[in-house]
């Protein structure tokens, strides 16, 4: 299956949270799959937090901030009928809000999973809710809203 990602333009390859042209960046990918969209995603140990073998909070925030738009983008699309993959120009989301609770500690040296599920699609609004796991245990949930660009922005 196509990741999300892999269906925006050339043009936007260089995406700290999920260009394939970033190098130093995460190289995020993102799947909708039966309503839900996740990604995997296991930081380097350079991530560390202020508590020895714990992830910071700012990486984990930055991990919901990509998925969420890319999550946002792909339920967008879903709403207006057409797959990401059919689109040569797909819609692009920007974040304009990010809420973050943490909940857990989230442990290094863990593949952690980012869920998104769609709340409400309303004109260029979309608010998706956002979690991550380890382990199986909810680290993190989140909310954000994300704005569609423009044509030509
Ligand atoms: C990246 C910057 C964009 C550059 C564009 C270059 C091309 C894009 C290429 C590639 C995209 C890459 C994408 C990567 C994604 C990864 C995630 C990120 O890290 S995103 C970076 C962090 N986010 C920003 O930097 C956004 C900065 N903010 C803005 O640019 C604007 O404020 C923007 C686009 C979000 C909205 O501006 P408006 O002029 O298009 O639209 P208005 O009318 O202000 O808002 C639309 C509706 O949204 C509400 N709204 C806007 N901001 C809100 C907020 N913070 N809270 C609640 N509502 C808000 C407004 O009240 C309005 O609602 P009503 O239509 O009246 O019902």
């Amino acid at each position: 299956m196509k990741a999300i990602q892999d269906c925006y333009p050339p043009k936007y390859a260089h995406c700290y949270g999920c260009g394939h042209g970033n190098p130093a960046g995460y190289q995020l990918k993102s799947y909708l799959q039966e309503g839900i969209t996740q990604a995997r995603f296991t930081p380097g140990m350079q991530y560390s937090g202020g508590v020895p073998g714990h992830v910071y909070g700012g990486m984990i925030a930055s991990l919901l901030d990509c998925h969420g738009t890319a999550s946002a983008a792909a339920f967008a699309s879903h709403e207006r009928g057409v797959a990401m993959e059919e689109q040569i120009e797909p819609p692009r989301f920007v974040t304009a809000s990010l809420k973050v609770d943490f909940k857990n500690p989230t442990p290094q040296g863990v593949e952690l999973l980012v869920r998104g599920e769609l709340i409400s699609v309303e004109g260029r609004k979309v608010r998706v809710a956002l979690s991550l796991h380890a382990n199986d245990v909810v680290c993190a949930t989140g909310e954000m809203l994300a704005i569609e660009l423009r044509a030509g922005a």
